[in-house]
């Protein structure tokens, strides 16, 4: 039996992560290798040339999967009918730029972008937002969609979850599938807490098995929370194949579902739980299955860890307060 496509939307689709992103889910990386999908690109009016031509590079590549391509600079057609809404495109910070004016900046594509995927996307529409800042971009484009669950609106943090099971295998010796039950909590910014106190490494606690605190506290949490800036440094441009990678990782698991054992990290909007205050999209450990996700509750938060919560969430608190004060929530 032949599925009907998938229809997915990508914004800034000619962007670096645009580039990397749009040929693995065409190639059936982002819902399955029996998934066909039809990609819909939405870009602002002077990039559309340069996605016109990734979308011949997509033709070139004769993907199985993928059943058309559609380039749109304009939100509500982009956004019609779409089940999967990746938005990557945002205003990046230039020099000058105070948060304010970059959360502003922000808030002129995500407010519409939450109204067009309110009027027109899919009943079963799932939304990542990559773009930065990603969680309160994604709380924005959430409250311009009350037709919308909330739940479907999801921030990512997978990029800095990988990376820290990258840091903690490197560290142990082991291999990454050996550890599980990573969580990266709060913010995709500097104040983030990635935990290693409720992971596993090969089935034991990971903290004791690495027994370093000084190493986890003053190596594993700067590297994991600094890793963007540390690759702009290095290759002079912001993380793109494996901020792709990760939104693919995202997308998959909330669709195909968390292993038994382990979880993933997503940027979801609170509940309350952990003291994170509700509505706020905060990253937590999360399960997933039958395309819903899940809080893991019932994690035991230890004084070091809640001040490592807290001040992530705080952060998050400012950023909702500041565009409050802008009207955009
Ligand atoms: N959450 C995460 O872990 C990560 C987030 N990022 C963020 O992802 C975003 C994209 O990164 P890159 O692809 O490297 O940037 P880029 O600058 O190469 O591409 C962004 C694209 O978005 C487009 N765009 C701007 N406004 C738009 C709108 N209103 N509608 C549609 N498209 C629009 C631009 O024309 C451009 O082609 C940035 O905000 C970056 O900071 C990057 C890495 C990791
Ligand atoms: O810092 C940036 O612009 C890119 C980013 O979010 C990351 O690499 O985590």
């Amino acid at each position: 039996m032949t599925r009907t496509p998938v229809t997915v939307t990508v914004t800034g689709a000619a962007g670096q992560i645009g580039y990397a992103l749009l040929f693995r889910i065409a190639s059936g990386a982002l819902l399955g290798p029996d998934v066909p999908v039809k990609l819909r690109l939405l870009e602002i009016p002077q990039a559309v040339k340069a996605a016109e031509g990734t979308a011949m590079e997509l033709d070139d590549c004769a993907f199985p999967l993928l059943s058309g391509v559609e380039i749109f600079d304009d939100a509500k057609k982009a956004f019609a009918g779409t089940n999967v809404a990746l938005l990557v495109g945002a205003r990046p910070r230039t020099k000058g730029m105070e948060r304010g004016d970059l959360l502003e900046a922000n808030g002129g594509i995500f407010k519409p972008q939450g109204e067009a995927i309110n009027a027109g996307a899919a009943d079963d529409v799932k939304i990542l937002v990559v773009g930065n800042p990603a969680n309160t971009n994604a709380l924005i484009a959430q409250q311009h969609a009350p037709d919308v669950p909330a739940e479907r609106f999801t921030a990512m943090t997978r990029l800095d979850h990988n990376r820290a099971i990258a840091q903690v295998a490197k560290k142990a010796g082991v291999a990454v599938t050996d550890i599980k039950k990573l969580t990266i909590w709060g913010n995709h910014s500097a104040t983030q807490y990635p935990d290693l106190f409720h992971a596993e490494i090969a089935g034991k606690n990971a903290a004791e098995t690495v027994n370093d605190r000084d190493w986890l506290e003053n190596d594993f949490i700067p590297t994991v929370a600094k890793r963007g800036a540390a690759i702009i440094e290095a290759r002079g441009a912001s993380s793109a194949a494996s901020a792709a990678s990760a939104a693919i990782d995202h997308v998959h698991t909330w669709v195909n579902g968390t292993a038994d054992g382990d979880w993933t990290s997503m940027a979801v909007v609170s509940d309350g739980s952990y003291g994170v205050p509700e509505g706020l999209i905060s990253s937590f450990p999360v399960t997933t299955k039958d395309g819903k996700w899940e809080i893991v509750q019932g994690l035991e938060i230890d004084e070091f860890s809640r001040g490592r919560i807290d001040a992530s969430v705080a952060e998050l608190s400012e950023e909702r307060d500041a565009v409050r004060k802008l009207g955009l929530v």
